[in-house]
């Protein structure tokens, strides 16, 4: 479901990413490994069509994500891709509830607040529906953005490094949450981090690991 051929990244200052090839079929669970600055954000992020490669492709279901025209990569991204931050980025002024319904609305999805409920209720959130973000804990903060990304039952689910800002109780659940609720929603999932919780924490096969060495040009002397 998820294909990338010969992603490059080459950045403004000319030091570039060469990123090996990878596959990953519908439904299954990964963990994208790889030391800081082996470039696992910036993967995730070409293949949440949210960063263009300078090179290559990244194929979603078929779907050559940076062939489309940008209104139709979003609307694309909003309805297939649901994308975890390292901080949730919950906008404050607006209640849990209400910051879910927006993820529907920008997808052009039917506002539909049993969805909602049925989310928050597995996420043990069901209590904080009218709840602003500034009221919630790191990690129920951490479990709203789960919601956000789940809400439109993406085929595809991306996490960036989503315990870095969490205590050891709070990664655990949190990954294991996730790891549930993909695999109930059918939800192909892939898991950037190195952090040895979620390592710990994650028995399934699957790994992609970067590294810094065979991926990067140019990157010292820059
Ligand atoms: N906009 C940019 N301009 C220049 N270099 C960049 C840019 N963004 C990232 N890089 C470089 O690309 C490499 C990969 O960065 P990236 O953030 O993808 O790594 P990472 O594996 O996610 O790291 P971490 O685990 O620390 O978050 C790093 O060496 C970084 O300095």
């Amino acid at each position: 479901m998820l294909q990338t051929t010969h992603l490059t990244k080459t950045f403004p200052n000319g030091a570039s990413l060469h990123f090996p090839d990878w596959t990953v079929g519908k439904g299954e669970q990964w963990l994208l490994l790889g030391e800081s600055g082996s470039g696992k954000t910036t993967l995730l992020h070409m293949l949440g069509g949210l960063l263009r490669p300078s090179a290559g492709c990244a194929a979603v279901n078929g779907t050559d994500l940076y062939a489309l025209p940008a209104r139709r990569l979003d609307r694309f991204r909003g309805r297939n891709i649901g994308i975890i931050f390292q901080q949730p980025h919950l906008i404050r002024s607006m209640t849990v509830g209400e910051n879910l319904q927006l993820a529907q609305t920008f997808a052009g999805m039917p506002e539909d607040p049993s969805r909602i409920r049925e989310l928050l209720a597995a996420l043990d959130m069901g209590h904080k529906y009218r709840s602003y973000p500034g009221e919630l804990s790191q990690g129920q903060a951490q479990r709203v953005g789960i919601a956000r990304a789940l809400v439109n039952r993406p085929a595809l689910l991306l996490a960036d490094e989503p315990t870095s800002s969490l205590d050891n109780r709070n990664a655990e659940q949190v990954v294991r949450l996730l790891s549930e609720l993909a695999g109930v929603e059918r939800s192909t999932l892939v898991i950037s981090t190195h952090d040895d919780r979620v390592k710990d924490a994650f028995f399934k096969e699957y790994r992609f690991e970067l590294s810094r060495e065979r991926i990067s040009d140019q990157l010292e002397k820059s």
